[in-house]
């Protein structure tokens, strides 16, 4: 794929449905006996893993442009699968999944592509055997994992403090727990994403939150009852569009119905501390809050420190927010960001790799970047890889709306994962590529 400048972005875009809030939703409507509409779901690669596997499960979904349809027997009519469940490239679905299988009453086996292979699952393996689960990885901390083979799982409640900041390994335990014959309690360094438990409490389920503890009654699986879901605009993908807003001269656009829960509205705190030209106009409080964001092209933005408690709130954005900090005047620091190297690429490396090479200044430190800001020399290559990377794939592609020479980004079809439709919405904001 090959992509230069082409001048302003200007109009208005809905970016598609929240990866997170998708995977959760079609995960709670598959273990509840009845039927839920997923309005305005994401259908990108990743979501698309989950649907399959409970397929496999013996689920009934079907799919149109804009719902997702889960007509479900209930979790104790799942039918033991014949293979393996491919995860594909979905962290979410792997994790997830391994605290939600530990319920079923049949061993299961579950595995990825190369990425996945390569990613931590002993984060998660290890707290699910404190819970009695009986799971095995590669290695003990790799796909394939095994569930219950040969003994099902009995599983306990636990008392966990999460030595991760991990939306993921804190949603498998909620998961395993929802079948737990004792409490589980869960404390949190620094509090991520939270939408296992606003969509826990929307389905009935028996789930308290005080600031970072989160406790979860014994077999709450009994209580769940599902209502329809409409899923609000994922702001990781949204981001890209908001750097390119603040980036491009002349642009100004709207973003309508983005979700911005707290626990993920890191960005938009970013470009508020830098000074980028944001507004954000709240739309509806359900479960999750939906927003439209303006956002328009700022010419001189500060440089900033990103560290700490904000870190969870936008560890996706990091690839694009590191093109945004490089457009600030002068040195901008992120730290605590460790967790950036067991994504799909090792992320601090990836982006290092590939905005240096665009000829900007970021040196990588053990936990985040250096962005040297407005010290530009000029590029070393032409041709860039995502390395089936699809954060990396639309960071590049954002970053070559400034560029007068095209620039090539191989391996772009990553970008389905998250975001099937990126590129005609960079044609919509725009006309002809
Ligand atoms: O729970 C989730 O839906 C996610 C949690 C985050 O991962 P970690 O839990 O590994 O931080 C995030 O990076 C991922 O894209 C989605
Ligand atoms: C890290 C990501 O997702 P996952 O962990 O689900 O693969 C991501 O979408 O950036």
């Amino acid at each position: 794929m090959k992509l230069k400048s082409i001048g302003p972005l200007q109009g208005e875009i809905s970016v598609p449905g929240d990866k997170s809030i998708t995977h959760r939703a079609i995960m709670l409507a598959s273990l509840y006996n009845g039927e839920t509409v997923i309005y305005k779901p994401l259908l990108g690669e990743d979501c698309l893993s989950t649907i399959n596997i409970f397929r496999q499960l013996g689920v009934n979904i079907s799919i149109t442009s804009d719902k997702i349809i889960v007509d479900s027997p209930g979790y104790e009519a799942f039918q033991e699968p014949d293979d393996v469940l491919y995860t594909g490239n979905s962290g979410t679905t792997t994790r997830l999944l391994c605290g939600l299988l530990a319920g079923l009453p049949f061993k299961t086996v579950l595995d990825g592509d190369d990425s996945i292979r390569k990613r931590p699952m002993g984060r998660i393996i290890e707290p699910l055997r404190q819970m009695g689960v009986n799971i095995k990885g590669n290695e003990n901390r790799f796909t394939p994992v095994v569930i219950n083979e040969g003994t099902l799982s009995n599983i306990n409640g636990i008392d966990y403090v999460m030595p991760v900041k991990s939306a993921q390994v804190k949603s498998a335990i909620l998961f395993a727990g929802l079948f737990a014959n004792s409490e589980v309690r869960i404390t949190e360094q620094d509090i991520s994403r939270n939408h296992t438990e606003l969509m826990f409490n929307q389905s009935n389920i028996d789930l308290e939150v005080d600031d970072n503890k989160i406790v979860l009654k014994p077999l709450s699986i009994d209580k769940l009852k599902m209502h329809d879901i409409t899923v609000p605009g994922d702001i990781s993908s949204a981001a890209f569009f908001i750097v390119a807003a603040l980036i491009v001269p002349d642009s100004r656009i709207v973003l309508s119905n983005v979700g911005t829960n707290i626990t993920r509205n890191g960005i938009i705190e970013v470009v508020k501390m830098m000074g980028g030209n944001i507004e954000v106009i709240e739309r509806s409080v359900n479960a999750e809050p939906v927003s439209d964001i303006i956002v328009s092209y700022t010419g001189d933005l500060k440089a900033i420190t990103i560290e700490g408690e904000l870190i969870p709130k936008l560890i996706d954005e990091i690839p694009v927010i590191a093109l945004l900090l490089a457009h600030a005047n002068g040195k901008s620091v992120i730290k605590d960001a460790e967790e950036l190297k067991v994504k799909e690429t090792n992320r601090i490396d990836t982006v290092v790799s590939e905005l240096n090479a665009l000829g900007y200044n970021i040196q990588p430190t053990h936990d985040g970047m250096i962005v040297h800001g407005q010290s530009r020399v000029d590029r070393t290559r032409n041709i860039f890889d995502s390395f089936n990377d699809h954060r990396i794939g639309m960071m590049l592609a954002i970053a070559a709306l400034i560029e007068l020479e095209p620039i090539e980004i191989h391996r772009f079809e990553a970008v389905n994962v998250s975001y099937p439709n990126f590129l005609d919405h960079i044609k919509q904001l725009k006309g002809d590529l």
